[in-house]
């Protein structure tokens, strides 16, 4: 397996006033292509701070990050833009969708981003939303929009899918649906997976857990034989 991101002595201080905080100090990490990794710390540990530098929706104060041989810390505005288009699939708790266009638009929307074929159908298929393609989001429950977001990034098929707390407004049995395929995504190593998530259940089905707590890694495991998210015991 290749390296697809090196995080390098990352640090990330916010101001306030005079006051200085820390969320990111001196991180290192390496994820491998194909990987499904979950980031677990309590809250305020640095794990969405982690994720939006990973994404280029923030800056580092110092340190690189290298994406496929790129340093995201050194690009512009357009460059960003550029990156997170190409390269990142999101997958957040706020949903994102344009209100006047239906759940199906909503998806096939990104082969106006990207140059993929879109299979808009097939995706709401494969998030449970089958009969729901032809609804705008505000005829759709919370966790219906929250698929129709994750139906839109696993379309695009993005080298990463940064998630944080895909699941949050799910119920278990549609969770571990989303779950089961995301892992199948990172399986098939075409697309590289990272999960920022309090349910620490689910590192037992990640290839890499990378644990998080005040702004640095308390530690770093591999999993030799990760369980399949379905066999989990949730
Ligand atoms: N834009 C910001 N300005 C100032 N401080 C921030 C900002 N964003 C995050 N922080 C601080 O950085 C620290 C890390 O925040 P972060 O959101 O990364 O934590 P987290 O691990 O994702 O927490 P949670 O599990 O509660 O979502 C926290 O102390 C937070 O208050």
């Amino acid at each position: 397996m290749s390296t697809i991101i090196e995080f390098k002595d990352v640090i990330k201080e916010y101001r306030a006033g005079d006051h200085v905080l820390r969320a990111m100090d001196n991180v290192n990490f390496t994820i491998e292509e194909g990987e499904f990794v979950v980031i677990l710390g309590p809250s305020g540990a640095g794990k969405s701070t982690l994720l939006n530098l990973l994404g280029g929706l923030d800056s580092t104060t110092s340190g690189q990050i290298i994406v496929n041989g790129e340093h995201v810390e050194s690009f512009n505005d357009n460059e960003l833009t550029r990156y997170r288009a190409r390269n990142v699939g999101f997958i957040f708790q706020f949903y994102n969708l344009i209100p006047n266009l239906t759940a199906l638009e909503n998806v096939e929307l990104m082969k106006d981003i990207v140059d993929v074929n879109i299979d808009g159908e097939a995706v709401l298929d494969s998030v449970g939303l089958k009969d729901h393609s032809n609804q705008f989001p505000a005829q759709l429950s919370g966790g219906e929009q929250q698929r129709v977001s994750i139906a839109r990034a696993v379309a695009k098929q993005p080298a990463m899918l940064l998630c944080d707390e895909p699941t949050g407004a799910l119920d278990s049995k549609t969770g571990v649906l989303i779950l089961n395929l995301l892992q199948d995504m990172s399986n098939s190593k075409d697309t590289t997976v990272v999960i920022v998530t309090h349910n620490a259940i689910l590192a037992e089905a990640a290839d890499k857990v990378i644990r998080i707590k005040n702004g640095q890694i308390e530690s770093i495991a591999i999993n030799e034989n990760p369980k399949k998210v379905s066999d989990l015991d949730w």
